[in-house]
Parts: C-alpha cells; structure tokens; sequence
C-alpha cells in the first residue's frame, strides 16, 4: 500500500495541477525536436520531482508505458582508487536513467563521469523511439561537489548529440555558472493555499471522504506549502481521527515529533553528556 502523496501523484503534464503556464511550456519543449539540458529548482514538495517524470513521459511518447513497466532499480558498485567500495542506487529504463550522485559523497565525480559516459555510448536500441537521445536525470544537484559539476560541465558538451541532463536541486546558488549556462532553468515555486486545498480535495474525492475546507486550509498553512508535507499530514489525520469535522489538532508527520522531542530535551537540559 502506498501513500497518497505517491500513490495520487500526477502521472502526466496535462494532469499536473498547477503552474498550468509552465506545463504548457514544458510541453511545447518535449515535442520540439530540440530539447535543452534543464536545471528545475525550488523548494522541498513543489513539485519538481514529479514535474520531471511528467516531462519524461511526454518526450518517450508511446514507449512510456515501456518506461513504467521497464524501470529498474540497479544497485551498482563503485571501486575507489583506494579500493573501497561504493554502492550507488540507480533508478534506469531503456531512456533515462536517475541517480542522487551526492549520496556517494566525495567520490560523486568519478561516479558521474562514469555513469554518464556509459549512458552517451550506448545508442538507443529502440529503433522507433521518436529521440535519438537519453536522459540522465541528477538529484540533489547542489549537493554535488565542484569537481563533479566540472567533469559534468564537459560531459555535457561532448556528449550532447545523444545525451540530455536534467538537474533537479533546491537552489541554483550553487551551480557553477558554467553549467548553469548550459541549462534552461525551469524555477517551480511553492504552489498557493489554494493551490494546495485543490490538490487535498482531489485525493479526499478519491479516497471518499469529505475534507472540511477549514481544515483544509490549516494543513496548508502549517505544511509550509510543501505539498508533499501536506498530503502526508492530511493522511496521518485522517488515519487518526476517521471524522475529520472532528479534528481539532492537525498530526504532525513522526519526524517532525521526533525532531520537537529532541529539540525538548537539548534545551531542558543543556550539558555536554545530552
Ligand atoms: N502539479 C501537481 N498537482 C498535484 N499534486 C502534485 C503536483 N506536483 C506534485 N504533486 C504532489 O506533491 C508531492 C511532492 O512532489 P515532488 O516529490 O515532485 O516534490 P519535489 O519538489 O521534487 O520535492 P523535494 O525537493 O522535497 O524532493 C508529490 O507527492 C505529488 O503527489
């Protein structure tokens, strides 16, 4: 069983709910023959994740359903030059392939050099795929080190014909320029209240219930209009309180408890042993 924030996420660019201007262009972009490196950046639950997958669906066309089905999870091995091993999970179909580099720490250039030289020179084997060129997608790209955005920099412009890069990060302020440059950026703000209310009603029509607009509005404001914080929250109060024109006190998602005991109890006694 999944949760609602994955198990009702928008599948496609004309499902996704807001910032209808920016789906319109995304969409645009993905039936021109000509499509850009892209760096999508904004807050933590905007909706650049899902943004992308859209993007992706709409670029493979029909083979999109080959996509779904043939998506994988690798879990590959890096050795480093002083022998150690690393393990890296990547998330790969016959077009894209998605990897979080920063989770491999310092050694994130070599590992981005190798993925994507691996990528570049594998032609597409589907003859009847409408592009000939593959998509890496790169995570938390800010986290990534400025020797890896380097290698990435020069990645890019040699393996341009059949290689495109689509960064995702929270801010760009970390991004060397020159890749910055060689990106279209695509800014997704956090959506509005209203935009937020929208999303919440859509999964309580769908899951049956009936979500009272006060309430509503009140997981909005305390989510910080990160929409996935939201949805988790409005399913944590529902699971707890089945009646939500009953609810008087919103759940908090279990880390941010856990975060507020800590925080508790470094201050109620602040000595070095706690
Ligand atoms: N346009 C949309 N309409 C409705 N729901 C959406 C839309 N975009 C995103 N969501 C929902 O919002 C949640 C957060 O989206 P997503 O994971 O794409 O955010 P993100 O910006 O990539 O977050 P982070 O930076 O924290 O990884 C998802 O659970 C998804 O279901």
């Amino acid at each position: 069983m999944s949760l609602w924030a994955d198990k009702y996420r928008p599948q496609s660019l004309d499902k996704l709910t807001y910032h209808n201007d920016l789906s319109a262009h995304l969409k645009k972009m993905a039936h021109s023959g000509d499509f850009p490196h892209m760096l999508f950046y904004g807050p933590p639950g905007a909706g650049k994740k899902t943004r992308i997958a859209a993007v992706l669906r709409e670029i493979y066309g029909p083979g999109v359903e080959r996509v779904r089905i043939s998506t994988q999870i690798d879990q590959r091995q890096f050795v480093t030059p002083s022998n150690r091993k690393l393990d890296l999970n990547i998330v790969s179909s016959n077009y894209h392939m998605e990897l979080n580099p920063s989770d491999v720490g310092m050694y994130d250039r070599a590992v981005v050099q190798d993925l994507i030289k691996e990528v570049a020179q594998t032609q597409q084997i589907d003859a009847n795929a409408k592009h000939r060129f593959k998509i890496i997608v790169i995570n938390e790209a800010d986290e990534l080190s400025r020797e890896a955005q380097a290698g990435l920099r020069r990645t890019m412009e040699k393996y341009m014909t059949n290689l495109r890069i689509i960064l995702c990060c929270n801010s760009t302020s970390k991004i060397i320029s020159p890749i910055r440059s060689r990106c279209l950026l695509v800014r997704v703000a956090r959506p509005s209240e209203g935009e937020i209310d929208d999303a919440m009603q859509a999964v309580a029509k769908k899951e049956n219930f009936s979500l009272p607009h006060e309430l509503s509005v009140k997981i909005a404001d305390e989510s910080d209009r990160n929409l996935r914080k939201a949805l988790l929250t409005l399913e944590a109060t529902k699971v707890q309180e089945p009646n939500l024109a009953q609810v008087q006190k919103i759940v908090k998602t279990d880390w941010e408890i856990e975060i507020s005991n800590i925080a508790d109890l470094i201050i109620a006694e602040q000595n070095p042993n706690r």
